[in-house]
């Protein structure tokens, strides 16, 4: 087992990291101050309750946890406001107080919706975070929540902290193979940004990633967590260092917002998107290398690196203005400048970021 904390002050929390976790959550939530005298509410996914459900509630309720659960649909599509209501609801009616848990155990989609029911039943409870994607690594540690809007992604939500999270790694056994590589973007992220040899570490181990070599996820999680946890111990609610973890989303949030969430996963997204920010970087004059590793690692991954045909340009650029990284008038990119590190540019030109979109389309896969 290996653990990490989010160092926060009095908000710190740590994140535990290993195999048969799920069958001792009990003895984590005790340990971290989960109350046994209020109603807890799990939130899950239709997916992940046929796998992990039934286990995980009767191992809290036979510890003394007094458990309800609620299940919505898999996919980015519950990531709502309507959804956000049925489930302040459900807290109702289940008798949450301001004592009460919610607990996440899911993939981003339910991670990111139960901790924005979190941060706003009664202005805000207790939250845990227990991932069950690779893609998970990101979106369970760092605090921000949110649903989407139709004209744009994460545009409702808050930062509120987890008290913990419990992540065990057998539960990505059964994640179907589309949904390994969408996870691997972010984890490839994580060493584009911050960690060279750590991007040259997943081109090497791809394969190994792909079929869920229990050892290598392990190591990978285990870094991909590090980077985002060192980088959110440093600027909580992104005043300045925490945009880089947006590498590729500028992008990445307009395919998602103009394909109707779901056509593309958040990982695919951001693949396509960090292509272009590689882009980016080589007219800022960054070394080739940048464009040509990104792109290798990528397409390694099983991620798309190319922009589908029928996606429409002037779509994606009018989505890309409702972005939370345009501001002041002007687009704000995170920009690579070597394999490893990232600076943010503001004042980008648009005219440069439509001829990238476009260049996106023609992309060869390699
Ligand atoms: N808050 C953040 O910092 C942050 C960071 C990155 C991404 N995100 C968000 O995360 C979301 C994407 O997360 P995701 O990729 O985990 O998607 P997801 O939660 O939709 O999970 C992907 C799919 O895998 C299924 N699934 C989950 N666990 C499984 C398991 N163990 N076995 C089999 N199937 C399983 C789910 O039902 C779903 O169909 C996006 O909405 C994105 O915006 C948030
Ligand atoms: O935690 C962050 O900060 C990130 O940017 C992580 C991203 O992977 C994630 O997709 C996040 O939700 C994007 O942030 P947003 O503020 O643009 O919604
Ligand atoms: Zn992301």
């Amino acid at each position: 087992m290996r653990e990490l904390t989010v160092d926060l002050g009095e908000r710190s929390y740590p994140i535990y990291i290993g195999e048969g976790l799920l069958k001792e959550a009990s003895t984590y939530f005790i340990k971290h101050g989960i109350s046994k005298k209020s109603p807890l509410l799990i939130i899950t996914d239709s997916r992940v309750a046929e796998y992990h459900l039934e286990s995980f509630e009767s191992e809290l309720a036979e510890a003394g946890f007094q458990t309800a659960s609620v299940i919505v649909p898999s996919g980015e599509s519950s990531k709502s406001l309507s959804m956000l209501e049925s489930l302040v609801t459900k807290a109702l009616e289940c008798g949450l107080d301001r004592k009460s848990a919610i607990v996440a155990l899911g993939g981003g989609v339910v991670g990111d919706l139960a901790g924005f029911v979190a941060a706003s039943y009664m202005r805000g409870i207790k939250f845990v975070q227990v991932p069950t994607t690779i893609l998970a690594h990101d979106s369970s540690v760092g605090g921000k929540v949110a649903v989407n809007h139709p004209l744009a992604k994460n545009i409702i939500g808050a930062f509120h902290q987890p008290e913990l999270v419990l992540y065990d790694l057998n539960t990505l056994q059964t994640l179907p193979p589309r949904e390994v590589s969408a996870g691997l973007s972010e984890v490839v992220k994580h060493g584009l940004i911050w960690d060279a040899e750590f991007a040259a570490w997943c081109e090497e181990n791809a394969e190994k990633l792909l079929a869920l070599d229990a050892e290598a996820l392990g190591y990978a999680l285990y870094k991909g967590c590090s980077v985002k946890a060192a980088v959110v111990s440093k600027d909580e609610r992104e005043n300045d260092l925490r945009a880089i973890l947006n590498l590729g989303h500028t992008i990445g949030h307009a395919l998602e917002a103009v394909a109707g969430y779901g056509e593309l996963l958040h990982g695919e997204a951001i693949s396509i998107g960090m292509v272009g920010s590689a882009r980016l970087g080589l007219r800022y004059g960054a070394p080739e290398d940048v464009y040509t590793v990104t792109k290798r690692v990528l397409a390694k991954s099983g991620l798309p690196v190319r922009l589908p045909d029928h996606f429409d340009v002037d779509k994606i650029m009018d989505a890309m203005m409702h972005d939370k990284k345009f501001s002041e008038g002007t687009m704000v990119f995170v920009v690579p400048t070597e394999i490893g590190k990232v600076e943010i540019k503001s004042d980008v030109p648009v005219q440069w970021v439509r001829e990238i979109v476009e260049q996106l389309k023609l992309e060869v896969q390699p």
